[in-house]
């Protein structure tokens, strides 16, 4: 078994190195194997994705991917931009689903933006579509305008689009997972002003005739984005296309006291995954060791668990989590009033020691 470890950019390589730490105290027989993906492969390669680190990508039998992007490449063509290169995995290896639990631990309650008893026990799953969307859909570009309001004007346009087969299997894939949950799904959509949006909803409903025990309803994104800070816990599972899931995952992350909390797994139709935090590269912090590691440790748990059947391996890395939490760990993300504030290495270090069996120091206050 091999895992592909992609570093990437900013943070994504001390987040990256942590959850590395925390694979191998587990001594699982896999190997690991690491390249350069975003601004680190373009600066060394000249392009964000190389043809090396498709084909190791290609090879494994998951990817353990940190994150990419710097300010200083914004002004790149966009090819050659070091989000290409996630996107470019994404769509190279099909992986359409995009699983991102919000999930509040108890001891972050507080550490979250909104009020503790709004969040107490939050267990929400965003499944967001991840190949299709105005993301990927053609033609886009620039041009002068032909019509519109101001014809002559330079403008710019992308495409939204989806098609049948690529909303059937994102409902399927969010149905199924509501089936092992608490069998309510919701539908996230534009069908009030949005074609694309309305043909979602119209195909949701079509394939929720073979989940009768499952409860659909569906929701704008509007209105979603103010139920989620309203009420929730109302929500189970959330399905919604690529560039709303995207939006409301990071609003999600909030829950659950910060976005460095926030795991994600990218499946294909065959469950081989990317496993990645849901947030960025981080440049405002990079460097300073201060970023939280946790989506990523809780990311590689995701991938032993979806993608290299490894159940109890991935709940070992959920307890330490939790463990480290209750023990009053926290990087300066979810720091609260009688906590002790570490950093990106002391709390991998924390989490290495809880699967080692090591005793943690406990340093809430009481
Ligand atoms: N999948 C990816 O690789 C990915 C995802 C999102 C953004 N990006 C890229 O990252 C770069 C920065 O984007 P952004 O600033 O909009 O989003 P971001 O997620 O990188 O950061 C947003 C804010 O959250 C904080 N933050 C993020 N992760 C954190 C962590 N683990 N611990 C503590 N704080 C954390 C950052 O310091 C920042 O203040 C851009 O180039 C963007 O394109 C990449
Ligand atoms: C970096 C960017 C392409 C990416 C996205 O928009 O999908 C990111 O925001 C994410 O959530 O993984
Ligand atoms: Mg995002």
């Amino acid at each position: 078994m091999k895992i592909a470890v992609l570093p990437g950019d900013g943070i994504g390589t001390e987040i990256v190195a942590e959850a590395v730490k925390v694979l191998k105290v587990l001594d699982l027989p896999f190997e690991m194997e690491e390249a350069k993906v975003g601004g680190a492969a373009y600066e060394a390669h000249g392009h964000p994705l190389p043809e090396s680190t498709l084909a190791l990508a290609k090879s494994a039998d998951a990817i353990l991917f940190g994150a990419v992007g710097d300010w200083k490449y914004d002004t790149l063509d966009r090819p050659l931009r070091p989000e290409q290169a996630i996107l470019g995995l994404r769509k190279h290896l099909g992986l359409f689903a995009n699983f991102r639990p919000a999930l509040c631990y108890e001891q972050l309650t507080h550490a979250s933006s909104l009020k503790p008893e709004l969040v107490a026990g939050l267990d929400i799953l965003i499944i967001r579509e991840l190949t299709g969307d105005i993301y990927f859909g053609q033609p886009r570009g620039r041009r002068t305008a032909v019509d519109g309001h101001f014809p002559g004007a330079e403008e710019a346009f992308d495409t939204m689009r989806y098609s049948r087969p690529e909303i059937e299997r994102i409902a399927h894939v969010a149905f199924q997972a509501a089936r092992k949950r608490n069998k309510k799904v919701t539908s996230v959509d534009k069908a009030n002003v949005l074609e694309t949006f309305q043909f979602w909803k119209d195909v949701v409903t079509e394939v929720h005739k073979d989940y009768p025990d499952v409860e659909l309803e569906h929701m704008y994104v509007d209105n979603a984005a103010m139920q989620l800070v309203r009420a929730p816990k109302k929500f189970d599972v959330v399905v919604t296309g690529n560039m709303f899931g995207d939006i409301l995952s990071d609003e999600a992350a909030m829950l659950t006291g910060s976005i460095g909390m926030l795991p994600s797994a990218s499946l294909n139709a065959e469950n081989r995954g990317l496993y990645e935090p849901s947030h960025g590269s981080a440049p405002d912090i990079a460097g300073k060791g201060i970023a939280n590691p946790l989506a990523t440790i809780l990311s590689a748990a995701m991938m032993l668990r979806f993608s290299l059947q490894q159940p109890e391996a991935a709940d070992r890395i959920e307890s330490a989590v939790r463990a480290v939490l209750a023990a009053g760990y926290r990087t300066v993300d979810i720091w609260s009033e009688g906590t002790q504030k570490v950093s990106t290495r002391e709390m991998g270090d924390a989490v290495v020691a809880a699967i080692a069996g090591k005793t943690i120091t406990t340093i809430t206050k009481s």
